[in-house]
C-alpha cells in the first residue's frame, strides 16, 4: 500500500515454524519486558455457537479447564518455548497483557473473571465470580482485556461482550471508577458508548486509555484519570468491525490495529493497520503473504516495528516485519 507515506510496508515472515507450538484458538498476544512473545491460546477448547446460553452462562463446564499450558513465552525468532504456564485454570482464554514486572493479566470469557498471574502462573489476584456473569462491582460479563498503567499500577478492564464499560482498579484490585454505556443499534454511536469493548492500550506518555470498540468499528481514547472522552479514530478501511489495537512509543507514537470482516453490507479486506497515534492517519496497511486472515483477534507490536497477530478462527499466529528488514533476511 504505497500511498501511505512515512512507514515502510510490513511483510509477513513466512519461514516461522509456528505449527510446532500446536496452538489452539489463539485469543491473545503480548510482549514481556525483554520483547519475548507471549501467546494465550485455548488448547482443545473452542468458542462456538454452543458455548453459551442466552444468559451468557458457559455450557460445557463439565469438560473441566484446559489441561494444556495456555500461556507460552517464546523466543520470537526461533519460537523456542521459554516458559509455559496456565494449566488447569482456564475454560475460554481471551485477552492477555503484561506489566513491567512481567506478570500476566488475563481474562476468561467463560469464567467471567480477570486474573493477575505471576510468571510461574501463580495466582496474585482474581476478580469476578467463576461462571457467574453480572454487571455490578463483583461481576463481569465476558471480560475481554486488561491494560496496566506502568506509573502507578492501576489497571483497566474492558467489560465485555455482554457489558459495555471500562472499569478502573487500584493495583490491589479495589474499584476506583467505571465508564461507558451500551450503544443503541439504531442511532449513530455516541462518544463513550461501546458495542463490545474488545481490546485496550494504555498510552503512558499522554496518560490515555484507548479502546477497540469492536462492533462500532472504531477506536475511542479517554483520559485514563477520569474516563473523559478525548477522541475517536475511524477509517472507512476498517469496515464495520475493529478487533484489536497495540501502541508503541517509537516514531512519535504509533497505533496498530486489525479489523474484522463486515457482517453486513459490502465486505472489506481483513487486514492490519499502522497509524500515526497523534494524527490518527493510516501509515501502512498489511496482510498475510499468501492466505487471508480469518479472524485476527489480537495484535501486539514491538518498538522495532515487529508485529504479531493471533487469528482465533485460524488458530494461527503470524509475524510481520518492515520490508527493509525482510529483504535482507537469510532464507
Ligand atoms: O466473536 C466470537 N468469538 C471471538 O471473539 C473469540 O474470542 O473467539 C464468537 C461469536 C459468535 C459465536 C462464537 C464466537
Amino acid at each position: 500500500d504505497t500511498e501511505h507515506k512515512g512507514a515502510s510496508h510490513l511483510e509477513e515472515v513466512i519461514d516461522w515454524p509456528v505449527e510446532e507450538l500446536q496452538l489452539g484458538q489463539v485469543s491473545g498476544v503480548a510482549l514481556d519486558s525483554k520483547d519475548n512473545l507471549i501467546i494465550f491460546h485455548r488448547g482443545n477448547h473452542v468458542w462456538d455457537e454452543n458455548s453459551f446460553d442466552r444468559k451468557h452462562i458457559y455450557q460445557p463446564q463439565g469438560i473441566g479447564p484446559i489441561q494444556q499450558s495456555t500461556i507460552f513465552t517464546v523466543d520470537p525468532v526461533n519460537l523456542k518455548i521459554l516458559n509455559a504456564v496456565g494449566r488447569n485454570i482456564f475454560y475460554l482464554p481471551h485477552g492477555i497483557s503484561t506489566d513491567k514486572d512481567d506478570n500476566f493479566w488475563v481474562t476468561d470469557v467463560a469464567l467471567h473473571q480477570v486474573f493477575k498471574l505471576g510468571s510461574k502462573g501463580e495466582y496474585l489476584l482474581i476478580l469476578g465470580q467463576a461462571f457467574q456473569p453480572g454487571s455490578d462491582k463483583d461481576h463481569f460479563c465476558q471480560p475481554t482485556d486488561v491494560a496496566v498503567d506502568p506509573a502507578n499500577g492501576n489497571f483497566y478492564v474492558s467489560d465485555g461482550y455482554c457489558n459495555s464499560r471500562i472499569i478502573k482498579y487500584s493495583p490491589d484490585g479495589k474499584f476506583i471508577t467505571q465508564w461507558g454505556e451500551e450503544s443503541s443499534l439504531s442511532r449513530i454511536p455516541k462518544p463513550g458508548q461501546f458495542f463490545i469493548p474488545h481490546s485496550l492500550v494504555f498510552v503512558p506518555g499522554l496518560r490515555q486509555l484507548c479502546v477497540a470498540d469492536r462492533e462500532n468499528g472504531r477506536i475511542q481514547c479517554f483520559v485514563a484519570e477520569s474516563g473523559e472522552f478525548l477522541r475517536e479514530i475511524h477509517h472507512p478501511e476498517f469496515g464495520g468491525r475493529l478487533f484489536a489495537i497495540s501502541y508503541t512509543p517509537g516514531n512519535g507514537g504509533r497505533l496498530y490495529a486489525v479489523n474484522g470482516e463486515a457482517l453486513v453490507g459490502n465486505s472489506v479486506p481483513v487486514q492490519g493497520f499502522v497509524m500515526n497515534f497523534s494524527t490518527g492517519e493510516i501509515l501502512d496497511i498489511f496482510k498475510p503473504a499468501k492466505e487471508n486472515f480469518l479472524m485476527p483477534h489480537d495484535i501486539v507490536a514491538a518498538d522495532d516495528r515487529t508485529v504479531y497477530i493471533g487469528d482465533v478462527q485460524a488458530s494461527r499466529l503470524r509475524k510481520f516485519i518492515p520490508s527493509e528488514k525482510a529483504e535482507h533476511r537469510s532464507v
